[in-house]
Protein backbone atom coordinates (compact mmCIF):
# COMPACT_ATOMS: atom_id res chain seq x y z
CA UNK A 1 0.00 0.00 0.00
CA UNK A 2 1.56 3.54 -0.78
CA UNK A 3 2.44 5.29 2.08
CA UNK A 4 0.85 9.12 2.43
CA UNK A 5 2.88 11.53 2.06
CA UNK A 6 4.22 14.53 4.02
CA UNK A 7 0.94 16.43 2.83
CA UNK A 8 -1.69 13.80 2.99
CA UNK A 9 -1.75 12.94 6.70
CA UNK A 10 -5.72 12.12 8.33
CA UNK A 11 -6.56 12.45 11.86
CA UNK A 12 -9.77 9.63 12.41
CA UNK A 13 -12.87 11.14 13.14
CA UNK A 14 -13.92 9.24 16.70
CA UNK A 15 -10.21 10.67 17.71
CA UNK A 16 -11.12 14.30 16.71
CA UNK A 17 -14.52 13.89 18.25
CA UNK A 18 -12.71 12.83 21.71
CA UNK A 19 -10.78 16.13 21.38
CA UNK A 20 -13.10 18.72 20.29
CA UNK A 21 -14.18 19.83 23.91
CA UNK A 22 -10.51 21.08 24.33
CA UNK A 23 -10.47 23.05 20.83
CA UNK A 24 -10.24 27.23 20.71
CA UNK A 25 -13.66 28.55 21.55
CA UNK A 26 -14.53 32.09 21.47
CA UNK A 27 -12.38 34.18 23.49
CA UNK A 28 -14.09 35.78 26.34
CA UNK A 29 -10.77 37.61 27.69
CA UNK A 30 -9.68 39.62 24.59
CA UNK A 31 -6.18 37.67 24.42
CA UNK A 32 -6.26 34.53 22.19
CA UNK A 33 -7.14 31.36 23.12
CA UNK A 34 -4.02 29.19 24.27
CA UNK A 35 -3.40 25.98 23.68
CA UNK A 36 -0.10 24.47 25.25
CA UNK A 37 0.53 20.72 23.11
CA UNK A 38 3.57 18.91 23.42
CA UNK A 39 4.82 15.72 23.52
CA UNK A 40 7.38 13.80 26.01
CA UNK A 41 8.54 10.64 27.83
CA UNK A 42 7.86 9.17 30.70
CA UNK A 43 11.08 10.80 32.37
CA UNK A 44 8.48 14.16 31.59
CA UNK A 45 11.21 15.11 28.33
CA UNK A 46 10.81 16.54 25.39
CA UNK A 47 14.11 15.82 23.48
CA UNK A 48 17.33 13.77 24.33
CA UNK A 49 19.54 17.15 24.36
CA UNK A 50 18.70 20.61 23.69
CA UNK A 51 19.72 20.43 20.23
CA UNK A 52 18.52 16.78 19.25
CA UNK A 53 15.50 17.04 17.59
CA UNK A 54 13.80 13.81 18.98
CA UNK A 55 11.00 11.68 17.25
CA UNK A 56 8.49 11.23 20.49
CA UNK A 57 4.93 10.85 19.13
CA UNK A 58 3.67 7.88 17.34
CA UNK A 59 1.94 8.16 13.38
CA UNK A 60 -1.53 8.90 14.99
CA UNK A 61 -0.64 11.03 17.79
CA UNK A 62 1.67 12.87 15.07
CA UNK A 63 -1.37 13.47 12.65
CA UNK A 64 -3.20 14.82 15.92
CA UNK A 65 -0.42 17.65 16.16
CA UNK A 66 -1.23 18.46 12.50
CA UNK A 67 -5.14 18.43 12.81
CA UNK A 68 -4.67 20.86 15.90
CA UNK A 69 -2.41 22.78 13.73
CA UNK A 70 -4.71 23.28 11.25
CA UNK A 71 -7.48 24.66 14.20
CA UNK A 72 -5.33 27.31 15.42
CA UNK A 73 -4.74 31.01 13.72
CA UNK A 74 -1.04 30.46 15.22
CA UNK A 75 1.49 28.09 16.64
CA UNK A 76 4.44 29.59 18.92
CA UNK A 77 7.79 27.71 19.79
CA UNK A 78 10.74 30.06 21.22
CA UNK A 79 14.07 30.25 19.43
CA UNK A 80 15.96 27.38 21.33
CA UNK A 81 13.38 24.52 18.94
CA UNK A 82 13.71 26.79 16.14
CA UNK A 83 17.37 26.10 16.27
CA UNK A 84 17.40 22.90 17.42
CA UNK A 85 14.91 21.59 14.98
CA UNK A 86 14.76 24.01 11.54
CA UNK A 87 11.07 23.28 12.02
CA UNK A 88 8.12 23.53 9.39
CA UNK A 89 5.39 24.41 11.46
CA UNK A 90 2.38 24.11 8.83
CA UNK A 91 -0.14 21.91 9.03
CA UNK A 92 0.24 18.93 6.62
CA UNK A 93 -3.12 17.05 7.45
CA UNK A 94 -5.01 16.41 3.95
CA UNK A 95 -7.25 19.24 3.04
CA UNK A 96 -5.39 21.96 5.43
CA UNK A 97 -5.08 24.82 2.46
CA UNK A 98 -3.68 27.47 2.73
CA UNK A 99 -6.56 29.40 4.57
CA UNK A 100 -5.79 26.73 7.35
CA UNK A 101 -2.67 27.20 7.86
CA UNK A 102 -1.48 29.05 11.41
CA UNK A 103 1.05 31.38 11.68
CA UNK A 104 4.15 30.59 12.92
CA UNK A 105 5.92 32.78 15.69
CA UNK A 106 8.85 32.81 17.40
CA UNK A 107 10.05 33.86 20.54
CA UNK A 108 13.77 34.99 19.71
CA UNK A 109 14.47 37.75 21.59
CA UNK A 110 18.14 38.23 20.62
CA UNK A 111 17.33 37.87 16.55
CA UNK A 112 19.38 34.35 16.90
CA UNK A 113 17.50 31.93 14.85
CA UNK A 114 19.21 31.54 11.54
CA UNK A 115 16.31 32.03 9.19
CA UNK A 116 16.78 31.91 5.62
CA UNK A 117 16.27 30.75 1.95
CA UNK A 118 17.26 26.86 3.07
CA UNK A 119 14.72 26.86 6.45
CA UNK A 120 11.87 24.47 6.30
CA UNK A 121 9.80 27.07 7.10
CA UNK A 122 10.21 29.82 4.62
CA UNK A 123 11.03 27.09 1.71
CA UNK A 124 7.10 25.98 3.03
CA UNK A 125 5.83 29.43 2.76
CA UNK A 126 7.32 30.35 -1.08
CA UNK A 127 5.46 27.06 -1.86
CA UNK A 128 2.15 28.20 -0.57
CA UNK A 129 2.28 25.45 2.00
CA UNK A 130 2.85 27.64 5.19
CA UNK A 131 2.63 31.43 5.95
CA UNK A 132 5.69 33.41 6.37
CA UNK A 133 6.71 33.46 10.17
CA UNK A 134 6.51 36.42 12.78
CA UNK A 135 9.42 36.59 14.59
CA UNK A 136 9.50 38.03 18.27
CA UNK A 137 12.61 40.17 18.93
CA UNK A 138 13.59 42.84 21.76
CA UNK A 139 13.53 46.28 21.28
CA UNK A 140 17.01 47.72 20.23
CA UNK A 141 18.39 44.34 18.65
CA UNK A 142 20.12 44.62 15.86
CA UNK A 143 18.76 41.78 13.29
CA UNK A 144 21.14 40.82 10.36
CA UNK A 145 19.06 42.90 7.17
CA UNK A 146 19.48 39.78 5.56
CA UNK A 147 17.28 37.82 7.41
CA UNK A 148 14.57 40.53 7.76
CA UNK A 149 14.36 40.22 3.84
CA UNK A 150 13.90 36.56 3.70
CA UNK A 151 11.24 36.44 6.31
CA UNK A 152 9.23 39.47 4.59
CA UNK A 153 9.53 37.78 1.20
CA UNK A 154 7.55 35.32 2.18
CA UNK A 155 4.99 37.56 4.19
CA UNK A 156 6.66 37.36 7.49
CA UNK A 157 7.65 40.16 9.54
CA UNK A 158 10.45 40.69 12.59
CA UNK A 159 8.06 42.05 15.30
CA UNK A 160 9.57 44.31 18.10
CA UNK A 161 8.85 43.70 21.86
CA UNK A 162 9.93 45.19 25.57
CA UNK A 163 11.25 42.93 27.28
CA UNK A 164 12.09 42.66 31.62
CA UNK A 165 15.38 43.41 32.61
CA UNK A 166 15.75 39.42 31.99
CA UNK A 167 15.92 40.51 28.48
CA UNK A 168 12.24 38.19 28.80
CA UNK A 169 8.98 39.06 27.44
CA UNK A 170 5.70 39.28 29.38
CA UNK A 171 3.57 36.23 28.27
CA UNK A 172 0.25 38.59 28.27
CA UNK A 173 2.43 40.97 26.13
CA UNK A 174 3.20 38.45 23.32
CA UNK A 175 -0.54 37.55 23.42
CA UNK A 176 -1.59 40.93 23.16
CA UNK A 177 0.60 41.70 20.13
CA UNK A 178 -0.51 38.62 18.25
CA UNK A 179 -4.75 39.39 19.46
CA UNK A 180 -4.19 42.79 17.58
CA UNK A 181 -2.94 41.44 14.90
CA UNK A 182 -5.84 39.42 14.54
CA UNK A 183 -4.41 36.00 16.26
CA UNK A 184 -7.99 34.22 18.07
CA UNK A 185 -6.08 31.21 19.10
CA UNK A 186 -2.45 30.42 19.42
CA UNK A 187 -1.30 26.58 20.22
CA UNK A 188 2.29 26.78 22.03
CA UNK A 189 4.54 23.64 21.18
CA UNK A 190 7.70 24.52 22.83
CA UNK A 191 10.43 24.20 24.21
CA UNK A 192 11.30 23.55 27.28
CA UNK A 193 11.67 27.00 28.56
CA UNK A 194 8.43 28.33 27.11
CA UNK A 195 6.66 25.41 28.49
CA UNK A 196 7.97 25.64 32.10
CA UNK A 197 7.78 29.26 32.18
CA UNK A 198 3.80 29.24 31.27
CA UNK A 199 3.50 26.35 33.72
CA UNK A 200 4.38 28.96 36.12
CA UNK A 201 2.78 29.82 38.96
CA UNK A 202 3.33 33.36 37.15
CA UNK A 203 1.72 32.59 33.85
CA UNK A 204 -0.37 29.38 34.44
CA UNK A 205 -4.01 31.15 34.44
CA UNK A 206 -3.05 32.30 30.61
CA UNK A 207 -3.65 28.61 29.57
CA UNK A 208 -6.67 27.34 28.52
CA UNK A 209 -6.13 24.12 27.79
CA UNK A 210 -3.49 21.31 27.44
CA UNK A 211 -3.04 18.77 25.37
CA UNK A 212 0.03 16.19 25.77
CA UNK A 213 1.14 13.34 24.33
CA UNK A 214 2.92 10.71 26.23
CA UNK A 215 4.92 8.36 24.50
CA UNK A 216 6.10 5.21 26.19
CA UNK A 217 9.63 5.46 26.42
CA UNK A 218 12.18 6.80 29.18
CA UNK A 219 14.85 9.47 27.69
CA UNK A 220 17.52 9.71 30.27
CA UNK A 221 18.92 12.98 32.11
CA UNK A 222 20.62 15.52 30.10
CA UNK A 223 17.26 16.23 28.26
CA UNK A 224 15.49 19.09 27.64
CA UNK A 225 12.56 18.34 31.07
CA UNK A 226 9.03 19.56 31.96
CA UNK A 227 9.36 20.67 35.20
CA UNK A 228 7.90 24.60 36.09
CA UNK A 229 8.80 26.65 39.20
CA UNK A 230 7.71 25.64 42.27
CA UNK A 231 4.62 27.74 43.92
CA UNK A 232 4.34 28.88 47.41
CA UNK A 233 1.20 29.40 49.95
CA UNK A 234 1.32 32.66 51.97
CA UNK A 235 3.15 30.63 55.11
CA UNK A 236 6.59 29.39 52.56
CA UNK A 237 5.07 25.75 52.48
CA UNK A 238 5.31 24.49 48.93
CA UNK A 239 1.94 23.65 46.99
CA UNK A 240 1.24 21.85 44.01
CA UNK A 241 2.13 24.30 40.85
CA UNK A 242 -1.78 23.53 39.36
CA UNK A 243 -3.73 20.53 37.78
CA UNK A 244 -6.36 19.79 35.18
CA UNK A 245 -9.56 19.50 34.84
CA UNK A 246 -12.17 18.44 32.95
CA UNK A 247 -9.62 15.50 32.00
CA UNK A 248 -9.71 13.12 29.09
CA UNK A 249 -7.34 10.61 28.40
CA UNK A 250 -7.40 9.71 24.12
CA UNK A 251 -5.77 6.07 23.25
CA UNK A 252 -3.79 7.15 20.01
CA UNK A 253 -1.66 3.77 18.68
CA UNK A 254 1.01 3.66 21.63
CA UNK A 255 0.93 6.85 22.82
CA UNK A 256 -1.52 7.89 25.26
CA UNK A 257 -2.98 12.16 24.76
CA UNK A 258 -3.74 13.35 27.85
CA UNK A 259 -6.27 16.42 27.58
CA UNK A 260 -7.57 19.06 29.74
CA UNK A 261 -8.05 22.80 31.39
CA UNK A 262 -5.40 24.08 33.36
CA UNK A 263 -6.93 24.80 37.53
CA UNK A 264 -4.26 26.09 39.85
CA UNK A 265 -5.04 24.93 43.68
CA UNK A 266 -6.49 27.25 45.78
N1 LIG B 1 8.64 16.94 22.30
C1 LIG B 1 8.09 18.10 21.96
O1 LIG B 1 6.85 18.19 21.84
C2 LIG B 1 8.93 19.27 21.72
C3 LIG B 1 10.28 19.21 21.88
N2 LIG B 1 11.02 20.33 21.72
C4 LIG B 1 12.46 20.26 21.99
O2 LIG B 1 12.80 21.21 22.97
C5 LIG B 1 14.17 21.56 22.78
C6 LIG B 1 14.33 23.06 22.87
O3 LIG B 1 13.88 23.51 24.12
P1 LIG B 1 14.61 24.72 24.85
O4 LIG B 1 16.06 24.60 24.67
O5 LIG B 1 14.08 24.78 26.26
O6 LIG B 1 14.17 25.99 24.02
P2 LIG B 1 12.83 26.81 23.73
O7 LIG B 1 12.29 26.38 22.43
O8 LIG B 1 11.90 26.88 24.89
O9 LIG B 1 13.48 28.24 23.48
C7 LIG B 1 14.05 28.98 24.52
C8 LIG B 1 14.37 30.34 23.99
O10 LIG B 1 13.16 30.97 23.55
C9 LIG B 1 13.18 32.33 23.87
N3 LIG B 1 12.12 32.58 24.85
C10 LIG B 1 11.34 31.68 25.47
N4 LIG B 1 10.48 32.30 26.32
C11 LIG B 1 10.73 33.61 26.20
C12 LIG B 1 10.19 34.79 26.81
N5 LIG B 1 9.19 34.76 27.71
N6 LIG B 1 10.72 35.96 26.46
C13 LIG B 1 11.72 36.05 25.58
N7 LIG B 1 12.29 34.99 24.97
C14 LIG B 1 11.77 33.78 25.28
C15 LIG B 1 14.56 32.62 24.44
O11 LIG B 1 15.42 32.96 23.37
C16 LIG B 1 14.96 31.28 25.02
O12 LIG B 1 16.35 31.12 25.11
C17 LIG B 1 14.60 21.01 21.44
O13 LIG B 1 15.41 19.89 21.66
C18 LIG B 1 13.28 20.60 20.80
O14 LIG B 1 13.45 19.50 19.95
C19 LIG B 1 10.47 21.51 21.36
C20 LIG B 1 9.13 21.61 21.18
C21 LIG B 1 8.23 20.50 21.36
N1 LIG C 1 3.99 16.52 18.71
C1 LIG C 1 5.34 16.38 18.66
N2 LIG C 1 5.87 15.17 18.79
C2 LIG C 1 7.19 15.00 18.76
O1 LIG C 1 7.70 13.78 18.89
C3 LIG C 1 8.04 16.11 18.59
N3 LIG C 1 9.38 15.94 18.56
C4 LIG C 1 7.43 17.37 18.44
N4 LIG C 1 8.19 18.45 18.26
C5 LIG C 1 7.62 19.69 17.86
O2 LIG C 1 7.27 19.67 16.49
C6 LIG C 1 8.17 20.50 15.77
C7 LIG C 1 8.56 19.85 14.49
O3 LIG C 1 7.46 19.98 13.68
P1 LIG C 1 7.52 19.86 12.09
O4 LIG C 1 7.02 18.50 11.81
O5 LIG C 1 8.91 20.09 11.61
O6 LIG C 1 6.58 20.90 11.65
C8 LIG C 1 9.35 20.72 16.65
O7 LIG C 1 10.01 21.91 16.37
C9 LIG C 1 8.65 20.79 17.99
O8 LIG C 1 7.99 22.01 18.17
N5 LIG C 1 6.09 17.49 18.48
Amino acid sequence: MAQPTSSTLTFPAPSATLLSPYLPSTSSHNRPFLTLTYATSLDATLSLTPTTPTLLSGPLSKSMTHYLRAHHAAILIGAGTAIADDPSLNSRLEGAEIDRQPRPVVLDPRGRWAVGGGSKVVSLARQGRGLGPWVMVMEGVDVDGEKVRVVEGVGGAYVTLSTNEDGRFDWKDVLDVLWKEGVTSVMVEGGGVVINELLSPRYFGLVDAVIVTIAPVWLGREGVQVCPEERRDGEGKKVAVGRLRDVRWVPLGEDGVLCGRPKMDE
